[in-house]
């Protein structure tokens, strides 16, 4: 397993795009996950999701975005990036082996917080990188109030992971009423980096319970790691 993440941002002293250096090591025509999270903290979920994308979709890695706010959070509830870093680090390096996984401070690094200018950003940069937009189930339920949403859906295909509680609404989602026509079988989603946007699946995968709200509520009442 390879981590790709040298220091501190360095300080911006020209047009970020031309300056910006991502450590990401992406070459030509590798097929490359898009995992972006709060990480707040990172566990066993988020490998389930990176690993059943890296199989079910065949890819040569996967990206962990720690992003520096989800702009549709609180920011009173999240830990400082350092701390989210170190944590998706720790959780991407229990994930299984295979192709690497990559944690990321990108949007850090570009100044981007929405989702849709970071997939501009990084699509501009690697223009011959098959990118995939990687996300949970709940996501996909909430997905039309993300800034741009059918502009992403438009940019990169998107494979989504089931998660545990949002099965009904994900599958009832604006979002995947919008864009039924696009949607690619399961047994197909190998496929899913090689075709044109809008292309998106849903895996349906063994589902893993674990989520961050939890994990932040068992460690204030002492019961850290339930
Ligand atoms: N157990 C899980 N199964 C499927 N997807 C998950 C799971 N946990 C997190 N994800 C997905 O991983 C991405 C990052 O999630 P995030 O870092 O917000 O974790 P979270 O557990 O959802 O956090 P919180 O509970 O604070 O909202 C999102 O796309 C989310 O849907
Ligand atoms: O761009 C948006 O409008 C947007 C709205 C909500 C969430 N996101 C992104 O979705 C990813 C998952 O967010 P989260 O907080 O559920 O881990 C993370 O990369 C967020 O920046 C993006």
């Amino acid at each position: 397993m390879t981590f790709f993440h040298a220091g501190p941002a360095p300080r911006a002293s020209g047009p970020r795009r031309g300056a910006l250096r991502d450590g990401l090591g992406l070459q030509p025509g590798m097929k490359v996950g898009l995992f972006g999270g709060s990480f707040n903290p990172a566990h066993d979920g988020h490998a389930h999701v990176a690993e059943t994308a890296l199989r079910r979709l065949d890819l040569d890695r996967v990206v962990w975005l720690v992003s520096p706010q989800n702009p549709l959070k609180d920011a009173r509830d999240s830990a400082p990036l350092a701390e989210r870093m170190a944590s998706a680090r720790a959780a991407a390096a229990k994930a299984a082996a295979g192709p690497s996984m990559i944690v990321s401070d990108f949007e850090t690094r570009a100044d981007t917080q929405w989702t849709v200018d970071t997939l501009r950003a990084l699509t501009a940069r690697h223009p011959a990188v098959r990118f995939v937009w990687l996300m949970g189930s709940d996501n996909l339920a909430s997905f039309h109030r993300w800034r741009g949403w059918t502009d992403i859906l438009r940019l990169m295909p998107v494979a989504v992971i089931a998660r545990p509680g949002s099965e009904l609404d994900s599958r009832t989602a604006p979002a995947a009423a919008r864009f039924a026509f696009a949607r690619v079988p399961a047994a197909r989603a190998r496929l899913l980096p090689h075709l044109e946007a809008p292309a998106w699946t849903l895996l349906n995968a063994p589902l893993n319970s674990r989520s961050s709200t939890a994990l932040r509520a068992a460690a204030k009442a002492g019961r850290p790691g339930a």
